[in-house]
This record gives C-alpha cells, sequence and structure tokens, in this order.
C-alpha cells in the first residue's frame, strides 16, 4: 500500500484527496489509467492474488514435515504441542494428498483423535475419528480408535459395531487378534451394563428462540440522519432487535483463536478449509456454510463376504450426520472468491476484506453483465466520505482498485473495472467505517496458582473485538452518550434490548463508545469525531448533566459559593451544550465557575 501511495504524482495525489463524492468516478478512473501503467501495480496484483505465489495454499511437504513433528512430541508425551502440530498440518494437507498408500488428512485425523484421547477429551476425539472415517472408510485405525474412544463413552452397541468394522479391515493377523480379545471384554461388559447414548452437540447458530415483539420505525432526525423510534412503550430488559449480519469478517489477532465462521471460540480439535491454509472452523458446519467445499471420500474397498460392510455407507452417514450442510437457495458462500491460497484477505485490513464480502454477495446476487455493476446491493446505508482525511480518501481509492483486482483474479469474476466500479467501492469502503460493528466477546483470564487459589488469584474479564459485520438494520440505531438500548452478539447474531422503559415516539440509540460518566464530554465528543466523523449531538452532549461535571470539578475555596469549578477546557466544552446552560454565577474567585441549579 505504502509503496503504491509512493508512486502517485503529486498533482494526481492532490486531485484524489481533495475530491468530493461528486468527483469520484472521475478521480477514480484517473488513478485507474495511472496504475494500468505501471509495471509494479501489476506485480503487486499478482503476488497478492495469484494462485501459484500464494503462500495460502496447500502444501504436502510442510504437512508431513509437521505431521512427523506432532509423531514425536506424541511419542514423548507432549500432548499439547503434538495437538497444534497435528492442526497446522491439517491446515496445510491437500485433501487428496496419501501418505503410505493411506489418505494424508485421515491420517492425520486418527493421530490427533489419539492425542484427545489421552487428553480425555473425548467428544473431540470422537468428533475426528468421525472425519477421519467420513474421507476413508475402509481404514481400519480409524474404526479401532472410535470404537476406544465410545468404549469409554459407554456408548457399547457403537464399540461393538467399530471393533467389529476395526478387525474385518486389520490386514495383520496379530492385530486381528488383539482387537478380536478386546471385542470379547467389551461384549461381555455391555451384558453387565445399560447403554448410554451420547449425546452430540449440534452447532445450530439459531441461538436465541427469544423473538422481538415490538414494532420499530425509522425515522429522519433534525440533526442525527435517518434513526429508529419505537411505536409503543417498550419496557426495560425488552429484545428490541436481532439480526444476521449482511457480511461479516474475523478480526486479524482472532484468526488462529475462533471459529472463522460463527466467531465463537474454537474447539481442540479445529477444522480447516479444504481448499487454502487460512480458515479454521470449529464445525463442519460452519465450514459448510462459510463455503468449503464437499469431501470426494475414497472409493470404499468392499470384501464380497463381509455382511458387516452391508450397511457401512448406512452407518457412516448417520455417525456423521452433523457434519454435513446443505446450503439454503439463498446462501452465499462467504469465503469462496478468498480461497485457492491467494493471500491478499491476510493482508488487506479487515474492513477492505469485509468491502469484498460485500461485492461479492451482491454480485453472486445480481449478476455483472451492465458496464456499471451494482456493487453496493440494496445496503442504502449512509457514508462521511465528505469529512474523511485526504490521506484517507487516497488509501480508500488505492483499496478499492487493488481489491477489484484481487476479486477479478482469484474469484474469477468478469468484473468491470472502470471508474464507476471503483468508485462505488469507495464509497463501499466509506460506509463500511461508519456502519460498520465491530462483533464482541468477554474473555476472562485466570492468573491465579492453582495452589493458592484463594489468595494470589486474579481474574480479568476483558472485551475482545473478534470481527467486524455490517448489519442493514442493525446500522440505522443512532449513538447516544445516555444511551437506552444496549447491543450485544450471540454467535453472529446482533441482539439489541432496552437498558431503560422507552416511552412510545422516542429514539432508540445505543453507545457507540463513550458514554456520559465515563469519559468526559470533550473527550467524548474528541473520540467521536475522530473514529466516527460526527459531531455528537445527543441529549448527553447538548445538554448539562452532573456526571460530566462531576469527573473533573472542584467545589469553590469560597465557603460561601455554592458553584463548582472547572478547568478551561471543561468549561468550554460545557459551554458549547446548547439547551439549559446556566449563566456563569459571580464570585470573588479567579477560576471559571459554573453554577449548579440547587
Ligand atoms: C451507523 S449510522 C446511524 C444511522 C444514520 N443516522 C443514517 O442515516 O443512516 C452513524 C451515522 O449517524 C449519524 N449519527 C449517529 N449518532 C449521532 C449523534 N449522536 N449525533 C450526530 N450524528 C449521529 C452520524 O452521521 C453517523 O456517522
Amino acid at each position: 500500500m505504502e509503496k503504491l501511495k509512493s508512486l502517485v504524482p503529486n498533482n494526481l495525489k492532490q486531485m484524489v484527496a481533495h475530491s468530493t463524492p461528486d468527483d469520484l468516478p472521475l478521480t477514480s478512473s484517473s488513478l485507474l489509467d495511472f496504475f494500468l501503467n505501471l509495471q509494479q501495480f501489476h506485480q503487486i496484483v499478482r503476488d497478492l492474488a495469484g494462485q501459484e505465489s500464494g503462500l495460502c495454499a496447500k502444501n504436502i511437504d510442510s504437512a508431513l514435515e509437521l505431521k512427523q513433528k506432532g509423531n514425536q512430541y506424541y511419542l514423548s508425551g507432549d500432548y499439547i504441542h503434538a495437538l497444534s502440530c497435528y492442526t497446522k498440518a491439517l491446515r496445510v494437507a491437500p485433501m487428496d494428498a496419501n501418505d503410505k498408500d493411506r489418505n494424508l488428512v485421515a491420517t492425520l485425523y486418527v493421530n490427533r483423535a489419539s492425542v484427545s484421547q489421552k487428553r480425555d477429551h473425548l467428544v473431540e476425539c470422537l468428533r475426528d475419528c468421525n472425519r477421519a472415517v467420513q474421507i476413508c472408510p475402509s481404514y481400519a485405525k480409524a474404526w479401532y480408535r472410535r470404537g476406544k474412544v465410545n468404549v469409554s463413552l459407554e456408548n457399547h452397541d457403537d464399540a461393538v459395531h467399530d471393533l467389529t468394522i476395526a478387525k474385518n479391515r486389520e490386514s495383520s493377523l496379530a492385530g486381528k487378534k488383539q482387537i478380536e480379545s478386546e471385542l470379547k471384554i467389551i461384549l461381555d461388559q455391555s451384558n453387565r451394563t445399560s447403554n448410554k447414548v451420547v449425546q452430540h452437540t449440534k452447532n445450530n447458530l439459531r441461538v436465541s428462540e427469544e423473538s422481538v415483539q415490538v414494532q420499530l420505525q425509522c425515522v429522519t432526525t433534525p440533526d442525527k440522519g435517518r434513526g429508529i423510534t419505537s411505536q409503543y412503550d417498550i419496557p426495560e430488559g425488552s429484545l428490541v432487535h436481532s439480526e444476521e449480519p449482511y457480511a461479516v469478517t474475523i478480526s486479524k489477532h482472532c484468526r488462529e483463536t475462533h471459529c472463522h465462521y460463527c466467531l465463537n471460540e474454537l474447539p481442540a480439535d479445529a477444522i480447516p478449509c479444504t481448499s487454502c491454509s487460512i480458515p479454521l472452523y470449529c464445525s463442519h458446519r460452519c465450514r459448510g456454510q462459510a463455503g468449503g467445499q464437499v469431501f470426494k471420500n475414497c472409493p470404499m474397498e468392499r470384501n464380497i463376504n463381509d455382511s458387516v460392510f452391508d450397511n457401512l455407507e448406512e452407518y457412516i452417514s448417520q455417525i456423521t450426520l452433523d457434519n454435513d450442510f446443505y446450503p439454503e437457495d439463498e446462501h452465499i458462500f462467504e469465503h469462496k472468491h478468498e480461497c485457492k491460497g491467494v493471500h491478499w484477505p491476510v493482508i488487506l485490513p479487515s474492513d477492505v476484506v469485509l468491502a469484498g464480502r460485500v461485492v461479492v454477495k451482491s454480485v453472486q446476487k445480481n449478476g455483472v453483465s451492465t458496464d456499471v455493476p451494482n456493487l453496493l446491493g440494496k445496503l442504502e446505508l449512509s457514508h462521511n466520505y465528505s469529512q474523511v482525511s485526504p490521506e484517507s480518501k487516497l488509501e480508500s481509492h488505492i483499496y478499492a482498485i487493488v481489491l477489484l483486482y484481487c476479486l477479478q483474479h482469484s474469484y474469477g469474476f468478469e468484473l468491470p473495472i472502470n471508474g464507476a466500479s471503483v468508485s462505488q467501492v469507495v464509497i463501499l469502503i466509506s460506509q463500511i467505517r461508519v456502519n460498520s460493528l465491530a462483533i464482541v466477546r468477554m474473555n476472562s483470564n485466570n492468573y491465579g496458582l492453582s495452589d493458592h487459589v484463594s489468595s494470589g488469584s486474579t481474574c480479568t474479564v476483558e472485551q475482545v473485538r473478534v470481527g467486524l459485520a455490517i448489519y442493514t438494520a442493525g446500522s440505522l440505531f443512532n449513538h447516544s452518550c445516555l444511551p437506552n438500548i444496549h447491543a450485544y452478539f450471540l454467535s453472529r447474531t446482533l441482539m439489541i434490548r432496552t437498558t431503560e422503559f422507552v416511552p412510545s415516539g422516542y429514539s432508540l440509540e445505543l453507545s457507540y463508545g463513550p458514554q456520559v460518566g465515563q469519559w468526559d464530554c470533550k473527550d467524548r465528543l474528541k473520540f467521536l469525531e475522530d473514529e466516527y466523523s460526527f459531531r455528537c449531538q445527543c441529549s448527553g452532549c447538548s445538554e448539562l448533566n452532573t456526571s460530566d461535571l462531576v469527573i473533573n470539578a472542584f467545589c469553590c475555596v469560597d465557603p460561601n459559593c455554592p458553584g463548582v469549578v472547572l478547568d478551561n477546557s471543561l468549561l468550554n466544552c460545557e459551554k458549547q451544550k446548547r439547551k439549559h446552560l446556566p449563566a456563569v454565577p459571580q464570585c470573588s474567585s479567579s477560576a471559571p465557575h459554573l453554577q449548579w441549579a440547587p
């Protein structure tokens, strides 16, 4: 980015830096023409989007090396490092690669299942065994491991079934004999104990059954653009809005710790994308929804006389039921265009990657047959292009051009790239900066020494921004430093509740960050101007309120004066509050005063 910026000649820089929304088609096409004649630009796009040079492609050599390392850690009893190596190996292993005549990915799942079993993580172990047998149904070791974990889970019917398949698939006589004796013990045991059914936890993203009961309306306000009001009185704590994101992307610092689809924390048995080495998912369902590819199973090696295999296909489909995902008609795969080993999604900033997802979504819905494609979909979001800094205008022009070329290279659609399409993406980036919501999770860290929990432990709770998302209706809620609603997230779902009683016709407003009583007024105003490019017009910033004063005010030194003393910057800020500002009282003290109403 810095490289491209430095190559733009000064006159063009000035033209872009001082552009208005109306000039955008012209400034965009001028910059585009300049880049198209520049060798370095084409090289940068090839580096970012070329599949041959992509560092995020699958790589069998790295996978084998990591598997080897994992095996060494396993043998030395270092299960944490073994697990990490197997997961890294899974990330880079091509789905169709073989290692010693066995599918490498299936082998890695079985190895990781062994680690999970050693760590007593039985459900994770079972899930990895399921993944292995789904890829490679004739894999004796996978069935054996599955049988063993089902024994631990007291799931005797499945254990007997699995070990019987393992015995039939085992090639060595000694192996067959060992499994047979284990089977005998289990059969004896299962005659004595009753079966316990393992409850598989379904990864259901419809996290809340509670439905929104109130009717809201979008209105035009005098000083904040559009906003949301209630049509009826709403009690405190009511759910007023719930919405799935239009587009979402994971934060860069959460790529290794959170599922790239649902944004929940990754389990120990995270699974990778089947085509590239970037995303990790918590389940097949999330991977399917994000746009991974469907497995191509190895052909089943069937023994004609082997009656156990008659129902094997059906058995596998039963035990891996949760693994399959059949997208609804309207479903848009949000990771597909970032796949195939290209690495621009890792390099470009999150808001630009999010813009890419919006563009692909609208192109998938509407097609790109026209000269001026509709790249903004039906978003109708506000933007702040006129207010952004000259530097930022130039950056968003460059990002828009680079993004469109990366999409064209890696996604393969014939997108007309011209002044009109670039200017739409510039506006889109500006819309995302004004309207995107950071999806957050609360993380607690225990820094206690386990032996001395009661004496020396400390627990901190911190808010982690796990993703960035666009919610079409959710972005219509305005900001107030005295909010009456609160937004939170369940998985990717935005939920909004009232924090107090809201009378009919009142605006529903949430806090984009600071609130009255937490920061003083001038810091809040500055923050909102810097981050969101607007001068806050909320009641907290336009009316005098005690919380703002007590933060930095002192009693007057004159014991007969009931006024409070403010420092100059605070006084100026309070003076700017337009309504209800009382006159500054007369007092002999020279410090700036404000009379507080009794
Ligand atoms: C997420 S949008 C909210 C919906 C927006 N009002 C609209 O018409 O689309 C954020 C923008 O709304 C406006 N806004 C929100 N809260 C505001 C406030 N307290 N004071 C002034 N403008 C506000 C600003 O223009 C801000 O950039």
